[in-house]
């Protein structure tokens, strides 16, 4: 399957569980691969047939800070019905890292697959 890529995305944004995480912003950063069939927009070498990264981002961006999440699951599930439902795509991997979280840790984070 083709897909269309955004990879190492960075959102601040107010994200966990306990309190003092409820009292400032944290870095996510998340990598999105979307299924797309990217034949047409290639064919006619056609703007308006493609999955546009630019725009994906942005909604991406909106959607994760609109209001504070406590899970990482919780930010990858709503990445995934997003792209899903509102960009139709068929299929999407979702993975949602949080690089401060753990001080041992290079990096901790989920990853999901999910189609329609
Ligand atoms: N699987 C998860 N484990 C943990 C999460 C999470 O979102 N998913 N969150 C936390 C805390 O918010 C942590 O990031 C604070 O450092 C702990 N474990």
């Amino acid at each position: 399957m083709d897909k269309v890529l955004v990879i190492g995305l960075r959102i601040d944004t107010v994200i966990g569980i306990y309190d003092w995480e409820k009292q400032q912003q944290q870095q996510l950063v998340i990598d999105l691969d979307i299924g797309w069939d990217n034949r047409a927009a290639a064919a006619q070498d056609d703007y308006s047939k493609v999955l546009c990264y630019d725009t994906v981002s942005k909604r991406i961006v909106a959607l994760i800070t609109a209001a504070p999440i406590e899970l990482i699951e919780t930010v990858a599930e709503k990445i995934a019905d997003c792209l899903l439902t509102e960009f139709n795509s068929p299929w999407v991997k979702v993975r949602v890292m949080k690089p401060g979280a753990v001080a041992i840790a290079e990096n901790v984070g989920v990853e999901i697959e999910r189609s329609r």
